[in-house]
């Protein structure tokens, strides 16, 4: 899995790819530019005007000024505007960059740049060198990107110019505000928090060609996890396995005008591929479910959950459950489970029963049901993800915080950012969902980790699918009926 590292160990990275690959730092900045522009060249852009790229002094500058030679010769018009006030402030790699730049590339400064003569802009003023405040000429240079805005799309290098890469930004008034951010090797940390997403547009990962073991041997705890880490991760079943095999998982959900969270995870459980999928609802809610869901049993009244290989609590359930229930059902209860929605919501109003809730269990937090497990609202995701990471090693329990590249945080102290998924999830059920995928896997035997990244992914993954298929349209169900797709995506049969 490909470690996410702080902006200050990009150096340390690059320097020890190229003592072991004898690759000097201008090839790096070379293959940075050529990812940029091979990426470029796969949009099929129609560009009616020049291209404006602004270039600071350091590392990220010359990227820029060896995309602005790339593009050119590829035919694209650009131009260049520098960020900086004389050549001797410029990096080594980013002064020979300049002075490659083809004799027919105009280069002005950055104050002469006028938003209506351009189709696009690409920000290369400022990348993981940022230190400190912003001074106040680079909050010109800032604004100057940004009177682009409306006018047609910003691509950011790396990072959007004025974003630290580490940090979480309460104002974002002095950021490039990106339509799209190309980010190189690894997505930097702060490019997943959901309080940045104005800013960094779409984000999109370039390799170049630096391997997940280079990253892996820095220190840090956050990772970004892809299809490929994912695949080997599932169990494989052969023709002699039977429904026992895939699982029986108990749901425990729904109430009186919210069968419908019920339903959805059933629905994403049977998809997933559970073997047997039981329901505990109220008895006066039994039709609907067996006629929305026939695969399904029901059971009205308490269960041995000696009898199941995994349970999820939650979706839909309201919050009549007594205490003294529930904690007997966690001392009683020795599978793991899936911990959603209302059951969160118990949990916040009853948090001694934490540390009885089974060993591996996974909870599914968005941020508001996050905020009253916790008891405080956080504006900054930084401090979510430390005080969710505590929680996590000191119950031994996993928590997915949902969202745009939702944060796992894991049992083992690891923060997983996921990166599959759309902005078109943002839809009621879409989280019921989840915890029928979720309930499965563990149903099916994976363990806990295994279960939380294969479920995550495949969640985000079917969201992707239908997404292209349904746009803003798409609902909680298309989702569902996504699953066998984001398998055969997976090559996972
Ligand atoms: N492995 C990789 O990912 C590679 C990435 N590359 C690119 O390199 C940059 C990092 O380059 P670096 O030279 O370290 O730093 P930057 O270009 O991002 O920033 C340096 C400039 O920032 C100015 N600066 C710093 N702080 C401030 C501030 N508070 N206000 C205003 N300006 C600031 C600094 O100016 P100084 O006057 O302080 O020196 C520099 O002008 C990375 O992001 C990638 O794009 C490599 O190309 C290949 C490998
Ligand atoms: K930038």
């Amino acid at each position: 899995m490909l470690k996410i590292l702080s902006g200050n160990q990009v150096k340390i990275l690059d320097l020890n790819h190229q003592q072991e690959l004898g690759i000097s730092s201008l090839e790096l900045m070379e293959k940075s530019a050529h990812s940029f522009v091979e990426w470029w060249a796969g949009q099929s852009f129609q560009f009616e005007k020049a291209v404006a790229i602004f270039v600071g002094s350091g590392n990220n500058g010359g990227d820029g000024l060896a995309i602005a030679r790339l593009l050119s010769k590829g035919g694209i018009n650009v131009n260049v505007f520098t960020c900086f006030d004389s050549e001797d402030k410029l990096s080594p790699d980013t002064s020979t960059n300049l002075n490659l730049l083809p004799a027919g590339i105009p280069v002005e400064s950055w104050t002469l740049f006028d938003s209506s003569r351009y189709s696009a802009v690409i920000d290369s003023f400022l990348g993981v060198g940022l230190r400190g405040e912003l001074r106040p000429k680079a909050i010109s240079i800032i604004e100057k990107i940004n009177s682009f805005l409306g006018k047609g799309p910003i691509y950011s290098v790396d990072l959007p110019s004025g974003l630290p890469s580490d940090e979480s930004l309460s104002n974002l008034t002095p950021v490039v505000s990106a339509s799209f951010t190309l980010t190189f090797s690894f997505p930097k940390l702060s490019l997943l928090f959901p309080e940045h997403a104005s800013v960094v547009g779409e984000l999109v990962l370039l390799d170049i060609g630096i391997p997940d073991e280079s990253h892996e041997r820095l220190e840090g705890e956050n990772y970004y996890l892809q299809k490929k880490d994912v695949i080997p991760l599932h169990r494989r079943f052969h023709r002699f396995s039977h429904k026992g095999d895939f699982g029986k998982v108990l749901i425990w959900a729904g109430q009186k005008g919210k069968m419908g969270a019920a339903i959805l995870a059933a629905k994403a459980a049977l998809r997933t591929g559970s073997g047997l999928v039981t329901l505990q609802i109220p008895e006066s809610e039994r039709q609907i479910i067996q006629i929305a869901v026939p695969e399904a049993m029901c059971v009205f009244d308490p269960v041995d959950s000696h009898d199941f290989d995994a349970i999820a609590l939650g979706p839909g359930l309201g919050q009549k459950i007594s205490v003294e229930v529930l904690s007997s059902f966690f001392t009683s209860t020795h599978c793991p489970l899936v911990i959603d929605a209302d059951g969160l919501n118990l949990l916040a109003s009853h948090p001694e029963l934490i540390a009885k809730i089974p060993k591996g269990s996974i909870l599914t937090p968005h941020l508001g049901e996050f905020s009253r497990l916790f008891g405080t609202t956080y504006s900054s995701h930084l401090d979510r993800i430390k005080v969710g990471r505590e929680f996590c090693l000191k119950y031994e329990l996993n928590l997915v915080i949902k969202g745009a590249n939702s944060a796992i945080c894991l049992a083992d102290g690891r923060v997983i950012f996921n990166s599959s998924g759309t902005k078109h999830m943002a839809t009621g059920g879409v989280g019921d969902v989840l915890s029928g995928i979720l309930v499965s896997f563990l149903g099916q035997g994976y363990s806990p980790i295994s279960a939380v990244l294969c479920g995550v992914y495949h969640h985000g993954l079917a969201g992707e699918i239908a997404g292209s298929d349904y746009g803003r349209s798409m609902i909680a169900t298309d989702l569902v009926e996504a699953i066998p797709e984001s398998f055969l995506a997976l090559d996972i049969d």
